[in-house]
């Protein structure tokens, strides 16, 4: 009887690869060293937290990995496109093209509409966003009957649901999305986040958020812990739970810089 071939392992992708990155600012005695040889990878099609205190690097990591910050050593990929070491004019295409952001203060444009803010990335790119896909989009994060409005006629929460559907308008490789409910009650909270969560199921998105909120965190696929500039834990599945006694087993593990004693 011939032996079944057994099933392929499945492929994954990464959407996003960093290694051996190294950031400094400074120099002499004033230098900070913020990332230190940093290395990994976020897979296609996940939800990855970044976590750890306050100056431990993560916004630095996130601006870094979407070529916002220069390196001072180390490579970036996005999908196959070496991002270190790009120009200007390439790095501003790279960006325009294969990634989205979401920031913590919305980052709308007061003049426009909703609709306008959302089709803004494609139309700087001198393309046409794709209408069935933007509607898609518009329609799940339930902005519909909002899209005349103003950023100053929306509440705290439409206005970053505005800001998700700009983000994932242009379908990036990539969404980079830095303290995204820092500025939201727990209830629009909940709802940017829950979107979050659905366009990795059900758009098969890739997204990379920075987080301090464990709750947070917990509607991703996978958390990275950074701790002085060094990836210190890499946790998958996290729950709220897991995710608080994670960062209590190194913060204690760890001596900080600036941890009282
Ligand atoms: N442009 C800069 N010039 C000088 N130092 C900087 C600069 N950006 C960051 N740093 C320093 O690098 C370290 C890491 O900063 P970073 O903002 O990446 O940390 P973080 O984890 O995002 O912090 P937070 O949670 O407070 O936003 C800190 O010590 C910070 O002071």
């Amino acid at each position: 009887m011939p032996l079944a071939t057994p099933p392929a392992p499945p492929i994954v992708r990464n959407a996003v690869t960093a290694s051996g990155l190294w950031r400094a600012y400074g120099s002499g005695e004033a230098q900070v060293v913020a990332l230190r040889d940093v290395s990994v990878a976020f897979a296609s099609g996940a939800f990855t937290a970044i976590m750890g205190p306050s100056g431990s690097g993560k916004s630095t990591l996130m601006h870094c990995l979407a070529g916002l910050d220069t390196t001072d050593r180390g490579t970036v990929n996005i999908g196959d496109t070496v991002l270190t070491g790009l120009g200007d004019k390439a790095l501003t295409k790279l960006r325009r093209d294969k990634i989205g952001f979401i920031f913590q203060q919305f980052n709308l444009l007061p003049t426009l509409t909703a609709e306008e803010n959302i089709l803004l990335p494609a139309s700087i790119a001198g393309a046409k966003a794709d209408p069935a896909w933007v509607n898609r989009v518009i329609a799940t994060l339930d902005l519909s009957d909002r899209l005349s409005h103003k950023p100053t006629e929306l509440s705290g929460g439409q206005q970053q649901r505005v800001a998700c559907a700009r983000a994932l308008a242009t379908r990036p490789d990539v969404v980079f999305a830095d303290e995204p409910t820092g500025n939201l009650d727990t209830r629009s909270s909940a709802e940017v986040l829950g979107f979050l969560r659905k366009s990795v199921d059900d758009f098969g998105q890739t997204i990379v958020m920075v987080t301090h909120d464990p709750s947070a965190a917990a509607y991703a696929d996978r958390v990275v812990f950074l701790a002085d500039g060094q990836i210190v834990r890499d946790l998958h599945g996290p729950t709220a739970d897991s995710v608080i006694d994670t960062m209590r087993d190194f913060e204690n593990a760890v001596p900080l810089a600036g941890k009282a004693a």
